[in-house]
C-alpha cells in the first residue's frame, strides 16, 4: 500500500462560477508571458485564443474520433482492452478506478500510432494521418506556450522546458475521452439527480496538457478553497493545464490544477481530445535552481520522469503521488549539507 494523501477537493460538493484565465497569444509577447506565469501561479489552467492551430487539423481528427466512438461496441472493444494503451470503457487505469466513459489512449510515437491505427479504424491511414497532424500542431502549441513561460520566469534557457516535450523519445500521450449523453427523461431516475462522474479528480504527472473538447459543458476544476470551478467548452479553442512534472520543476510556484470531468449532459455525447506533453522516461524531474533558495527550499528529490510513470500508475486516480518525492524538513536540511 502506498503513503499518499487524499485531497480536499474529493469530500467537495461546492460549485462556483470563477472566470478562467484566457491569454491571448497574438498579444505583445512581453504581456503574455506575464498572464501565463499569473495563470500557471493562480489556477494551473489557461484558455489559448490565437493559437495558430488550423480548424481543420482539430476537426479533420474529431471526425474521426466521432466514427470510432459511433462504431458497435464489438467492434470498438477490437482495440483494447486498454493496459494502458488502446480502447477502454468505464475502467481508467490499472487499479479499479471507474468512469461513465469510453476512451482511447494512444502513445504519440508515430510508428505507435501507425500500429494502432489498423484497430481504430477501416481507413487507418486517415486515422493515422490526422493523428500525426494533430500531435505535431499541439505540440508546436505546447511547446510555445513553454517557451513563454520560461521567458516569464525569466530562466536564461528558454527551451528548458519545452526540450523535454520535443525530444522524439518524449512519452508524451494523446487520448480521447467520450462520454455518452444521459437519458433522464424520468426526473426521479438517479441519473437526473446526480453528478454523474465520467473522470474522477486527479491531477495530470506530465508536464502539461492540452485540451480540446466539442461544446458539451464537463469539465472542472477545483481550487485551494474546495470549490468546483466549471470550465466553459469551447471548440475552437484549447485549455492548458499544468501537469506534476511542471509544479515540481518549479519548486510549487506553479499549480498542477486538480479537475475532473462530469458526465451530466442530456444535449449531446461530449467528447474532448488531450495531448499530454511528457518527457523521454529518462527525463530528469527535480526543482531547478532558480527556484530553490535558503527561504524557499527545494521541495521534491530529484526522480525521472519513467519513475514518476510508474508511481502513478501504481496509484488511484485521485491520489496525490507527488507525496511520494516531496521532501520532508530533516530531508532538506541534509540536501544542505551535501
Ligand atoms: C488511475 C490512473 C489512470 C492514469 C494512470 C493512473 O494510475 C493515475 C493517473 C491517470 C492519468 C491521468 C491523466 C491522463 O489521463 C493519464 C493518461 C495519465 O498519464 O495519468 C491517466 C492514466 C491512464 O488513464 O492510464
Ligand atoms: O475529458 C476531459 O475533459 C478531462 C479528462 C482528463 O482530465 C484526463 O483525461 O486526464
Ligand atoms: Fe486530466
Amino acid at each position: 500500500m502506498v503513503a499518499v494523501s487524499s485531497p480536499a477537493c474529493m469530500r467537495a460538493k461546492k460549485t462556483k462560477a470563477v472566470r478562467i484565465p484566457v491569454v491571448d497569444l497574438s498579444l505583445d509577447r512581453s504581456v503574455v508571458t506575464e498572464q501565463i506565469v499569473k495563470a500557471c501561479e493562480e489556477y494551473g489552467i489557461f484558455k489559448v485564443i490565437n493559437h495558430g492551430i488550423p480548424w481543420e487539423v482539430t476537426s479533420r481528427l474529431e471526425a474521426e474520433g466521432v466514427r470510432f466512438f459511433g462504431k458497435p461496441a464489438g467492434v470498438k472493444q477490437r482495440a483494447g482492452p486498454a493496459t494502458p494503451f488502446g480502447y477502454g470503457l468505464k475502467n481508467i487505469g490499472l487499479n479499479g478506478d471507474k468512469g461513465e466513459l469510453e476512451y482511447l489512449l494512444l502513445h504519440t510515437n508515430p510508428f505507435s500510432i501507425a500500429e494502432r491505427s489498423k484497430s481504430i479504424s477501416n481507413e487507418p491511414q486517415n486515422f493515422t494521418c490526422a493523428a500525426n497532424d494533430y500531435i505535431e500542431a499541439v505540440k508546436e502549441l505546447a511547446s510555445q506556450v513553454l517557451n513563454l513561460v520560461a521567458e516569464g520566469l525569466w530562466i536564461p534557457d528558454k527551451h528548458v522546458f519545452s526540450r523535454q516535450i520535443r525530444d522524439v523519445q518524449s512519452d508524451s500521450v494523446l487520448r480521447f475521452n467520450y462520454y455518452p449523453a444521459v437519458n433522464n427523461r424520468d426526473p426521479s431516475s438517479k441519473a437526473c439527480k446526480e453528478v454523474q462522474i465520467g473522470f474522477g479528480e486527479h491531477s495530470d504527472p506530465q508536464i502539461l496538457t492540452v485540451l480540446r473538447s466539442n461544446d458539451i459543458a464537463g469539465l472542472e476544476i477545483c481550487l485551494h478553497d474546495g470549490f468546483w470551478i466549471p470550465v466553459p467548452p469551447d471548440p475552437t479553442q484549447f485549455y492548458v493545464i499544468i501537469g506534476d512534472a511542471l509544479r515540481v520543476l518549479t519548486n510549487d510556484r506553479f499549480v498542477s490544477v486538480r479537475h475532473r470531468a462530469l458526465a451530466n449532459s442530456t444535449r449531446n455525447s461530449r467528447m474532448s481530445m488531450m495531448y499530454f506533453g511528457a518527457p523521454p522516461l529518462t527525463g530528469t524531474i527535480s526543482p531547478l535552481p532558480q527556484f530553490v533558495s535558503p527561504q524557499k527550499p527545494r521541495l521534491y528529490r530529484p526522480f525521472t520522469w519513467g519513475e514518476y510513470k510508474k508511481a502513478a500508475y501504481s496509484t488511484r486516480l485521485g491520489d496525490c503521488r507527488l507525496d511520494l518525492f516531496r521532501l520532508r524538513p530533516s530531508d532538506d536540511k541534509l540536501d544542505l549539507l551535501s
